[in-house]
């Protein structure tokens, strides 16, 4: 498998309060440039401390260590929360060689219409259902990894906010599309990879089926010596991802391409790992409120389409639908 250099963009312009307009502007091109042509880039000098990601890594790594039937206890009622591991490895008769734990906010205040009864202005629209449209509410391990994902997911929205930023800039966007960037949150899955057998890794096999993922962009953090993350051009051809120690891997997901009118690519990905180390990884969704408009941003809106012409669906709907379909892979 080949392996390929995906752009690297130094994002110190953005923290460095003493770095020129054209610095700047560097960063906004480099990153636009990747958006366009395979959908994911390396970022680094992202400002996020490398002790709170490796402590992250660290924290999903004691999860996954522990006990089945102690991890079991996360596992909910819900297709984007709660702890999972792959069944096809069931059917074989292995110990799963992916198992994941996902994140989800509550969604009922913003589902517009999945859930009538809460009005979307109200201060209760932002108060924890359970349940909501997705499921059963989140299972956090301990209060202690609850604690460590929030520190982390403050600083990435730091970051989050940074990005789009710059996007907005190399878009041209308005306060009204600014704002649909300002409306989103964050999802997460975090992700054990266990170590194979001398027979596994010759065998090899896929961990994490090949996907897109279905939000506006992914900050993805891994232990920094797998190479097991693997991305497709857009002829189809796959390539092994190389890590940049302390960088996150960001990809495009579908919302982004589609608020972009498709000038954004949506990253298609998937996970091999075939080594006798166990991998980590952490992978933060920047996705839209659940009553946010899936058309294109009005900017970026094809010349002789009105935003009214554009099925107004809402991102709840389509991303229920997204999971209920064929188009997400069971593993
Ligand atoms: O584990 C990885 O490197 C990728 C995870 C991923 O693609 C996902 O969780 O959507
Ligand atoms: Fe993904």
């Amino acid at each position: 498998m080949t392996v390929l250099n995906l752009p690297v963009v130094d994002f110190g312009p953005y923290l460095d309060p003493n770095s020129t307009a054209e610095q700047r502007q560097a960063v906004d091109q480099a990153i636009d440039k990747a958006c366009r042509h395979l959908g994911v880039f390396i970022l680094k000098n992202h400002g996020v401390p490398d002790e709170l990601c490796n402590r992250m890594l660290d924290c999903i790594r004691r999860f996954i260590q522990l006990p089945d039937e102690e991890k079991r206890k996360c596992s909910v009622a819900s297709k984007e929360r709660g702890y999972v591991q792959s069944d096809l490895a069931l059917v074989k008769g292995l110990r799963p060689p992916h198992e994941n734990i996902a994140f989800y906010p509550p969604v009922n205040g913003f589902s517009n219409g999945l859930s009538p009864t809460v009005d979307p202005n109200s201060p209760d629209a932002r108060l924890p259902t359970s349940p909501d449209a997705l499921g059963m509410p989140d299972a956090w391990p301990s209060d202690e990894f609850r604690a460590q994902t929030e520190e982390y997911l403050e600083h990435m929205l730091q970051l989050k906010n940074r990005v789009h930023a710059s996007i907005a800039t190399s878009l041209g966007l308005g306060a009204l599309s600014q704002k649909r960037f300002d409306d989103t949150i964050f999802a997460s899955a975090f992700n054990g990879y266990r170590e194979l057998t001398e027979a596994e890794v010759i065998d090899g096999g896929t961990n994490l089926p090949e996907h897109t993922d279905l939000g506006l962009l992914t900050f993805l953090s891994q232990d920094s010596d797998s190479t097991s993350l693997q991305v497709q051009d857009r002829d189809g051809k796959w390539y092994d991802v190389q890590p940049i120690p302390g960088a996150f891997v960001v990809n495009v997901g579908v919302m982004l391409n589609r608020w972009t009118a498709g000038q954004y690519h949506a990253t298609v990905h998937r996970v091999i790992h075939r080594s006798k180390k166990p991998r980590i990884s952490a992978a933060v969704f920047v996705d839209p409120f659940f009553d946010a408009s899936i058309a294109p941003l009005s900017e970026l809106t094809p010349a002789g389409k009105s935003c009214a012409d554009q099925k107004a669906e809402t991102f709840g709907k389509f991303s229920m639908d997204w999971y209920n379909s064929s188009e997400w892979p069971e593993y």
